[in-house]
């Protein structure tokens, strides 16, 4: 296999070595398997073989800056999961559509102007809870109001919580119409089938709010009462664009598609960092109680960290970055080399996939000292923030596929867990005290905890 990649290798000044196989890339915590490999061969840029596909990997800041910046336009297709096909979700989806293109900028611009998070107190969570779920809930009523000016009822909660499970557990499965697409059409092991009627179940639950809003907006269309939220702004869009044709390219299937992606998108991110966070908070005491102590200074006797008040806490800034380094949810960034390109002196053959391993970067011991530990201190007197550019912490990508939800993630992430902290007292179960909490990864589209986390929760008396 290595000899026939290397074989079709178009010239360039240098084949990529390709020292990795099927046994890395499939690995249960690939993110770990190729960081440990790419560290033997000191190879920051490095090819691994997997089925007819060649992954290219970068671990190191200045590969990323090569991939995510400087050849960014080459190197942003995608190669979509067969299962992310399933009831034509794929045709509208903004994880895989052509960026550059007119469905794809229009998304990104829809996104980028109307997932605004409105704040409102949480229901404060009681006795022991699972701070996943706890999160995973805040989030999505909080998304759901930015989406849909709505409450999100029990029911729906419980309808997005079963389709994030159970479609990614879909779209990891290892499937053979991913290696070889040329048998991509039969759907051999049937994942695409099953996929199907989860992509239909979730689109009725957004085509109920399309559907009310479509009714309370009557024949007065733009005239009528406004929420000013994305699906106002989305139904704007699909009255007005037009391409001459009289079809619009925001459509009932493209608002759907757009709202299923943002949920997919920042339900698990969000919710596993803040239990990531929490995790590592209640295993540091000293730091637990040195975030305590800034939230009571900086707040007093108010119970909620609005947006306005998170530049005045330097400390739970760090906390929050520090998760993101030492956890990084999205450890594999996923790209396709559109053209053929050299990168660092590499030749990177059109069609190949090409990794950008964060995690890697991110535990790399050139750049962070002691890369294993928890020690927000390191952010407290360096200037590096997380917008895409300083390749040296990079959680939320960078480029052209850069998080869509990044601004509304910083300030979801800053006033909920920051509000949780100065609101209720957080303990280990006894459990965890006397046996140590699990902190074994589980590798998802998310990177969580293999075993969620408890803790038990008690309102402060200030
Ligand atoms: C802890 C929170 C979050 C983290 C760490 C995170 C991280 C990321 C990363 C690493 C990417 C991929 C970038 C790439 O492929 O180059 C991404 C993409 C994306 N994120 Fe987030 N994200 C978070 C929350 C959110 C939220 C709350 C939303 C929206 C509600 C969101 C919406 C998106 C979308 C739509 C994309 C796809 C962009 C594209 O492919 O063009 N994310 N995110």
């Amino acid at each position: 296999l290595i000899n026939d990649a290397r074989r079709r290798l178009p010239p360039g000044p240098r084949p990529l070595p390709i020292i990795g196989n099927i046994l890395h890339i499939s690995s249960k915590l690939p993110h770990r398997a190729l960081a440990r490999l790419a560290g033997r061969h000191g190879a920051p840029l490095m090819a691994v073989r997997l089925g007819a596909s060649l992954f290219v990997v970068a671990s190191s800041p200045s590969a990323a800056r090569e991939i995510l910046q400087t050849h960014n336009a080459s190197l942003s297709g995608r190669s979509p999961a067969d299962a992310w096909s399933a009831g034509g979700h794929g045709a509208n989806s903004v994880f895989v559509l052509q960026p550059g293109g007119r469905k794809w900028r229009v998304l990104r611009r829809l996104g980028t102007a109307h997932v605004l998070s409105r704040r409102r107190s949480e229901r404060p969570p009681r006795g022991v809870v699972s701070v996943r779920r706890a999160a995973f809930a805040a989030t999505a009523r909080l998304l759901w109001r930015a989406m849909f000016s709505d409450e999100l009822g029990e029911a729906a909660l419980q309808g997005l919580y079963d389709f994030v499970r159970e479609a990614m557990a879909l779209v990891m499965t290892p499937n053979v119409s991913d290696f070889f697409p040329c048998v991509a059409a039969a759907d051999l092991q049937g994942v695409r089938r099953r996929m199907a009627p989860l992509v239909a179940r979730i689109y009725r639950l957004m085509d109920g709010q399309i559907e009310c809003r479509m009714r309370a907006r009557g024949s007065d269309g733009r005239d009528a009462p406004r929420s000013n939220d994305l699906l106002d702004a989305m139904l704007d869009v699909s009255e007005e664009q037009g391409d001459g044709s009289g079809v619009s390219i925001v459509n009932r299937d493209v608002i759907r598609a757009f709202c299923t992606d943002l949920f997919i998108a920042g339900l698990d991110t969000s919710s596993n960092t803040i239990e990531w966070a929490m995790a590592e908070l209640l295993q540091n005491p000293q730091t637990m109680r040195t975030l305590q102590e800034e939230l009571r200074t900086v707040l007093g006797s108010k119970a909620q960290v609005e947006d306005s008040d998170i530049d005045k806490l330097p400390y739970l800034r760090a906390v929050i970055k520090e998760t993101f380094r030492l956890h990084s949810v999205v450890p594999l960034m996923c790209y396709r080399a559109e053209v053929t390109v050299q990168v660092q002196g590499y030749t990177i053959p059109q069609g190949s996939n090409v990794l950008v391993n964060a995690w890697a970067i991110h535990h790399d011991a050139d750049v962070w000292t002691e890369p294993h530990k928890f020690l927000p201190e390191r952010f407290l007197d360096k200037g590096i923030e997380f917008f895409g550019r300083n390749f040296e912490f990079i959680p939320f990508g960078s480029g052209r596929h850069i998080c869509l939800g990044l601004p509304l993630a910083n300030r979801m992430l800053h006033t909920m867990l920051g509000s949780l902290l100065h609101q209720f007292e957080w303990n280990l179960t006894e459990h965890d005290r006397a046996s140590g909490v699990d902190m074994t990864e589980k590798f998802g589209l998310v990177l969580s905890m293999a075993t969620p986390l408890h803790a038990t929760v008690k309102r402060k008396q200030h």
